[in-house]
């Protein structure tokens, strides 16, 4: 057992040794593995790092030549994004254009649309009013015949009517005239004003009586004043008058006009014309002449107008001019001149006795195109007036005015022609010098005024007692005693018709110059004054 305990241990040693002797050897051989790993692994870090580093230097090389390339790339795709970012809001705005024009091309499209289908319908109906006339077309033209031999029939009658009227025309112009002179070729018309609101209670109204009042209104009576006789009677006498037409104070400017209108339609006719107011002061002479839309001028110019263009149907045109001048202490003045030259510029009168004319040099002669004109006309008129009314007080009470509207017609159908004149007078106040108690210029105007108005009532007495003169002799006619009577001559007598209006103040303290008034008018309304003639009613 020890031996095999020994041999054992010997073998145990062996084995130990062996082991330790293979352990050396795995040792070294691990050693030299290791150390050839390491060798390897040196030398293969060592190419790795060299390669590394190469490539460092490539890559560092290039990352170098990469960056500035990089740079220049970048600022030029700066430039590229601007030049595109450009493009893109152009095309942005093209884009918005072209929608613009798209909606609007839409648009258009809808209302051509709207268009084709109205031609079309129109064109319909042209179609079926083409057949229908195409099949119609023999009662058609029968229609057509049958209107056309109408119409001829129609135009026919319609020249023998208008011939018909040119003859009813001339015959009414004869008998309105032949009418106007057995009126009488003097006519008088008194018109009483009625008391004004301003007249005091201490201001008692005359006592007036209008007799006929309800029937023809001819007649007008005045009590006349208190008379004491020598055995201490009071009394009074009525005094009665008759003329061609009396207006109380209830009647208005148009019931005056209607009575008037027949003589403006004479001036139309180729007639002198004289409408004249007399009386006192502030007895209604500019009320009944003048008053503004219904005075006798406003009323005879809008008649002038109206009658021009019936007329006119009847183949008459007419040329109208005026001239508006005032007697003023025996001097004519201007109306429608410069207000400066009232009472200086030397107006003068002419005639032309051929043609029964009067015209007054160096005055204004406007000619009158339209009723605005006339009104027109008439207001630059009362404007110089009243200018001159400043200078020398209440001017146009103390000078007689006279429109001269002339009426020069022509008829393009019978070649026939007239010439007539309308003269519209506003006298002054015709009160006596001894009643208006005046002196210095305001006498000397009443005086002028007095005078001239005496010599119209001598006029008219030399007119009424024409051809009864001795051996028949036409009796002298003293129109050149005045300014007025001369301006006035070939409207008052033989060629004219004339219409005197006697204004009457109701008011008891103007008796006195009412009397006058009436008297006055009276002799005048007993004037016959022969019969008057056209004038110049010629053919070419
Ligand atoms: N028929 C009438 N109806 C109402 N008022 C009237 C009438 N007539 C005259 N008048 C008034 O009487 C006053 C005097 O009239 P108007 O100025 O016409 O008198 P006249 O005679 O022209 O005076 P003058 O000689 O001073 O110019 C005015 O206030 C006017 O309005």
């Amino acid at each position: 057992m020890e031996r095999q305990l020994e041999a054992l241990e010997r073998d145990l040693d062996a084995a130990r040794r062996q082991a330790e002797q293979d352990l050396e050897r795995q040792r070294k051989s691990g050693r030299d593995a290791v150390e050839e790993i390491d060798a390897k692994w040196e030398k293969e870090m060592d190419h790795a790092r060299r390669e590394w580093r190469q490539r460092e230097n490539e890559w560092s090389t290039q990352r170098e030549r990469l960056g500035k390339g990089h740079d220049e790339d970048l600022a030029r795709q700066e430039t590229e994004k601007s030049l595109l970012r450009a493009q893109v809001s152009q095309l942005e705005l093209a884009l918005d254009n072209e929608r613009r024009s798209m909606e609007q091309l839409r648009s258009r499209l809808v209302h051509e649309q709207d268009a084709r289908e109205a031609l079309e319908s129109a064109q319909c109906s042209q179609r079926a009013k083409i057949d229908f006339l195409e099949s119609n077309s023999q009662a058609q033209s029968h229609a057509f015949t049958d209107m056309q031999r109408r119409m001829d029939e129609a135009l026919e009658q319609a020249a023998e009517c208008e011939e018909k009227l040119r003859k009813e025309e001339a015959v009414r112009r004869k008998l309105h005239n032949l009418v106007q002179e057995l009126k009488g070729n003097i006519r008088v018309f008194c018109r009483v004003r009625p008391a004004l609101e301003n007249h005091g209670v201490e201001d008692s109204a005359a006592k007036l009586g209008f007799p006929d009042v309800e029937a023809e209104g001819k007649e007008l009576t005045v009590l006349g004043p208190e008379t004491k006789s020598a055995l201490g009677n009071v009394t009074a006498s009525t005094h009665a008058f008759s003329f061609d037409k009396v207006f109380g104070p209830v009647a208005s400017n148009s019931d005056v006009f209607d009575e008037i209108a027949q003589l403006v339609q004479s001036a139309l006719d180729g007639y002198n014309v004289c409408i004249f107011c007399y009386g006192q002061t502030g007895s209604g002479k500019t009320f009944t002449m003048s008053s503004p839309g219904d005075g006798m001028i406003p009323r005879a110019v809008a008649q002038i107008w109206e009658e021009k263009e019936r007329l006119a149907s009847k183949g008459w045109t007419y040329e109208l001019t005026g001239q508006f001048v005032e007697v003023y202490n025996e001097t004519l003045n201007d109306l429608l001149g410069n207000p400066e030259d009232l009472d200086k510029k030397k107006l003068e009168i002419r005639h032309d006795a051929a043609r029964s004319r009067t015209t007054v040099e160096n005055a204004n002669e406007e000619p009158l195109d339209s009723p605005d004109r006339v009104h027109e006309m008439l207001a630059s008129a009362v404007k110089n007036r009243s200018v001159a009314a400043t200078k020398s007080n209440e001017r146009s009470s103390r000078s007689h005015s006279v429109f001269m509207l002339r009426l020069k017609g022509v008829n393009s159908q019978t070649g026939e022609r007239c010439e007539g004149v309308l003269n519209l007078v506003d006298l002054a106040g015709s009160e006596r010098v001894k009643n208006s108690g005046v002196e210095g210029a305001r006498l000397k105007e009443t005086q002028n005024i007095n005078r001239s108005l005496s010599c119209l009532g001598d006029v008219i007495a030399a007119l009424g007692s024409q051809g009864s003169g001795k051996d028949g002799k036409e009796a002298f006619i003293p129109y050149r005693n005045s300014k007025l009577t001369y301006l006035l001559q070939y409207s008052l007598g033989g060629n004219s018709k004339t219409l005197m209006f006697v204004m009457v103040s109701p008011m008891q303290d103007h008796l006195g110059e009412t009397l006058t008034s009436l008297k006055f008018a009276t002799k005048v309304h007993n004037t016959h004054i022969g019969t008057a003639r056209k004038q110049s009613k010629i053919k070419d």
